[in-house]
């Protein structure tokens, strides 16, 4: 399983000389928190938020950042022409003030902590609070170092270019999330073993060079309405058909132990995301998605990857929000099949997108959306690991947000259909909706 970032440990204390630079700082609750490169140990540790009081020494011999407030052009944090250029190349705009948002205050915990807590304690501990000037120039600098990380991550990322706009301030999303191609498995986590897995007898390419047919696919038996999900030819060849876009149905898609071939119709979300996307700055709800061109209706945008988690760890994750007041969640229940299949909701299984993700976990939800969350199956008898893919379900004009309903599920639709008095009352704390939609409900989920 991926490295686990923890809360912060207030108690620990660390010298200047054990930090090879400062990336970021963010005020939580009252508190400075830095964000720093430890400097390579047997610990292995990298980026880690830490207290500003808890950092000894002179923190202005780390920043390259003279007392005076100017700007070092020898230091290592000293912003490199070349970097600039890059960054002008890539046409990714970063204009505006200078308002830190989203801080969620966590590091990466340390392997073995061959680091003495009794460290000899500094006889200065200067935080930039300190120095305005100071803290002005170590901003900009800490900006602009935090998003030339992510801009690398994002040029990381397979499949078509995904971009990053900022028209609103200067800061980039946090480091302390990393993309992944593929989800990954947490503690206890297992997925249906590769022996149970079947496909289809359906002969390759069926003379067409478009895989299944009909009349004898068992992985077209598995759908709610026995109909290939995808169109096939035409204009919006590829593509979600209507109706399919008007159901919440499951897609079971052909395996790799299908006789069919990678031709077959009855394949795409296994085939990745094929459109270009931009993480942009909202004015008002953190970070969002869009795609750079037009999407056709029915479009598959890409998956909701994650950590996979079971239910008691998403909850230790909740609490520990709750405890930190953190505004941002990224959990998504992995539930399409529990009702049909008896599983009860402590079986389920959850994909975490706050530390390990793909660019869909920066979609925000709408009262109005664009897009809808479909649940893929490659696997007919794994009722807990599937895809949640996203589609366009209208034609979205290029630079549009992509957004879909947090609560667009089988669960909330029954209850609804139950009459008046059976639907949930919403919780004091559902946080606020901010889609700006004329229906806008008021509220994210209840
Ligand atoms: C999966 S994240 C979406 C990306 C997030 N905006 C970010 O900056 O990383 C979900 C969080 O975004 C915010 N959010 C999403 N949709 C929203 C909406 N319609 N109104 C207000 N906040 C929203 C909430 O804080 C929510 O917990």
């Amino acid at each position: 399983m991926a490295e686990q970032p923890v809360l912060i440990d207030d108690n620990k204390s660390f010298q200047v000389d054990e930090i090879k630079e400062i990336l970021d700082k963010r005020s939580e609750n009252g508190k400075l928190f830095y964000l720093v490169v430890l400097k390579e140990t047997q610990d292995e540790c990298s980026e880690s938020w830490l207290l500003a009081s808890k950092i000894k020494g002179d923190i202005t011999s780390l920043t390259g950042i003279g007392r005076s407030g100017s700007i070092s052009t020898t230091s290592s944090l000293s912003i490199n022409k070349d970097d600039d250029n890059n960054a002008k190349k890539r046409k990714r705009s970063t204009k505006g003030n200078k308002k830190n948002h989203g801080a969620i205050c966590v590091r990466r915990k340390s392997r073995a902590s061959g680091r003495s807590n009794s460290a000899a304690p500094s006889t200065s501990s200067t935080t930039v609070n300190e120095n305005p000037m100071l803290e002005g120039a170590l901003e900009e600098v800490g900006a602009h170092r935090i998003r030339e990380a992510f801009l690398e991550r994002l040029d990381a990322i397979l499949g078509p270019r995904v971009t990053l706009v900022n028209d609103i301030d200067n800061s980039s999303p946090s480091l302390n999330f990393r993309f992944i191609d593929a989800c990954v498995l947490g503690k206890g986590v297992t997925k249906a073993s590769e022996d149970s897995m079947y496909g289809c007898n359906c002969k390759p390419d069926n003379g067409r060079r478009m895989g299944c047919e009909y009349t004898t696919c068992e992985c077209l038996d598995q759908m709610i309405q026995k109909r290939f999900p995808y169109i096939a030819t035409g204009d919006r060849a590829g593509t979600l058909r209507d109706s399919h876009l008007r159901t919440r149905d499951a897609i079971f898609e052909c395996n790799r132990f299908c006789n069919c071939g990678d031709n077959c119709k009855n394949k795409l979300v296994q085939w990745g995301r094929k459109v270009p996307l931009e993480i942009f700055k909202t004015s008002n709800r953190g970070w969002g998605l869009r795609c750079p061109m037009d999407l056709r209706k029915g479009e598959f945008i890409d998956i909701y990857k994650g950590e996979i988690i079971t239910n008691s760890e998403a909850n230790r994750r909740e609490r520990l929000k709750r405890q930190t007041k953190a505004k941002d969640t990224y959990l998504y229940t992995m539930e399409k099949f529990a009702e049909d299949n008896g599983i009860p909701q402590n079986k389920l299984y959850i994909v975490d997108g706050e530390f390990f993700g793909g660019p869909t976990r920066f979609m925000n939800h709408s009262c109005n959306p664009n897009c809808r969350q479909f649940s893929v199956s490659y696997h007919h008898g794994d009722m807990y690991i599937y895809d949640l893919a996203f589609f366009a379900i209208d034609y979205i004009p290029a630079g549009t947000e992509l957004t879909f309903n947090y609560t667009d599920n089988d669960h909330i639709e029954k209850k609804k259909g139950k009459g008046k008095g059976r639907e949930r009352k919403k919780s004091k704390n559902a946080p606020e909706c901010l889609c700006g939609s004329e229906n806008c409900r008021g509220y994210i989920w209840m």
